[in-house]
């Protein structure tokens, strides 16, 4: 049984209650895992309903076991609870459906991480409207649909912290720009809403992953399980990124030591964005230099008929 823990104390998210979409897989399952071992219940939420359900069995057994672990006791009487829902977060009244069960079911929402979220490999060029759409539907107006139920239904009146997960897209995202334009999307999302919702006691931030960050489901989405070596070797430290090393990222922003920092990005990417190259470009000529030689030269479309007064 693969283990779960956490750098932070045991009991600090205690009788809280998180809502983390795509908590099936990847990411957002080690996020709802490491909530889960800290004390908080978490309600995961995707479309694929069977295999959320299947993911969510073996994270219970996991829990159940470190908790009897570390407790020694063979059992624990507090073992935050773990709910699946299904819903589609391009879908306005499945997300709806999704808060309002949630706070009907443990009374309460104190945290939302939007970590659901994808897209497929693509030039530009070839992006369809339908794929544009629905990457945009899915990362931009998916998250902003969520986290407006969440203040809407619940942290309005009673506070809470939203973590917004988006992606490396600091220098655009070649080969993905539908991406990047809904995640710069959300990084803008983010501050506005840290703004607007400050005087309720909400915090909103966003967490940029590396583009190296492991999973099988990721790398299955792909159909290139090559993908992430080619981005390992162009990384700075040479190697990918766990899971366990975004979730303890974003349990951070979550917790009372990030009380002071919203509308914050925070990228958890061991500097990957400042050295990777994403898109080949071949060798060409077509990049010509102004120069005022060229610019003054006689017939030159640019040239200057009248001598300057000055
Ligand atoms: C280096 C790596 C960094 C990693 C970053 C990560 O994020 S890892 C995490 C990675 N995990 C994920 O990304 C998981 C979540 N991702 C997804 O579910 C999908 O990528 C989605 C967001 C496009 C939604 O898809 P859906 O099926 O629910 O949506 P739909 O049926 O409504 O319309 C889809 C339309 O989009 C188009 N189109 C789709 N695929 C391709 C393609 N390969 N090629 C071309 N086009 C494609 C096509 O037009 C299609 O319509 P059509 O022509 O079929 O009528
Ligand atoms: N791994 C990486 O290197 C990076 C990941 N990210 C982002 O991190 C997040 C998690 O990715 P990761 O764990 O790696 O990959 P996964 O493919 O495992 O995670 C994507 C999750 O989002 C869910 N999802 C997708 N679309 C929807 C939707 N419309 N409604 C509800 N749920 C949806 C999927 O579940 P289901 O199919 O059941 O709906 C799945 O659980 C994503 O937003 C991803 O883009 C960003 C940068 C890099």
């Amino acid at each position: 049984m693969a283990a779960v823990s956490s750098v932070f104390r045991r009991g600090l998210f205690n009788g809280r209650v998180a809502v983390v979409t795509g908590g099936g897989t990847g990411i957002g399952q080690a996020i709802a895992l490491e909530l889960m071992y800290l004390g908080c219940s978490v309600v995961v939420a995707s479309r694929k309903i069977e295999r959320l359900e299947s993911a969510a069995k073996d994270m219970r057994s996991r829990i159940s076991q470190q908790l009897s672990l570390a407790e020694g006791t063979g059992s624990n009487k507090h073992a935050p609870d773990l709910s699946v829902v299904k819903c589609n977060i391009r879908e306005e009244k499945e997300v709806q459906r999704l808060v309002s069960s949630t706070v009907e079911k443990y009374g309460r929402l104190d945290f939302f991480v939007n970590n659901a979220g994808g897209q497929f490999l693509s030039p530009a060029a070839n992006i369809s409207h339908k794929g544009w759409t629905a990457v945009i539907d899915t990362n931009l107006t998916g998250t902003f649909l969520c986290c407006r139920e969440a203040y809407k239904q619940w942290m309005q009146e009673n506070g809470g912290a939203i973590v917004n997960i988006i992606a490396d897209m600091y220098k655009g995202f070649p080969s993905m720009s539908h991406t990047g334009a809904a995640r710069a999307g959300v990084d803008n999302l983010t501050k506005s809403l840290a703004i607007e919702w400050a005087d309720s006691g909400v915090r909103v931030n966003a967490l940029a992953p590396g583009s190296a960050i492991y999973s099988d489901t990721a790398a299955a989405n792909y159909g290139d399980i090559d993908l992430f070596s080619h981005v390992k070797e162009s990384h700075p430290t040479k190697r990918l990124g766990r899971v366990e090393e975004i979730s303890g990222a974003v349990c951070f922003l979550l917790s009372p030591a990030a009380s002071f920092v919203s509308g914050e990005t925070l990228y958890v990417d061991g500097a990957g964005r400042l050295y990777q190259r994403m898109w080949e470009i071949p060798e060409h000529n077509k990049s010509k230099a102004y120069t005022w030689e060229e610019d003054s030269k006689e017939g030159s479309s640019n040239s200057h008929t009248t001598t300057s007064k000055l």
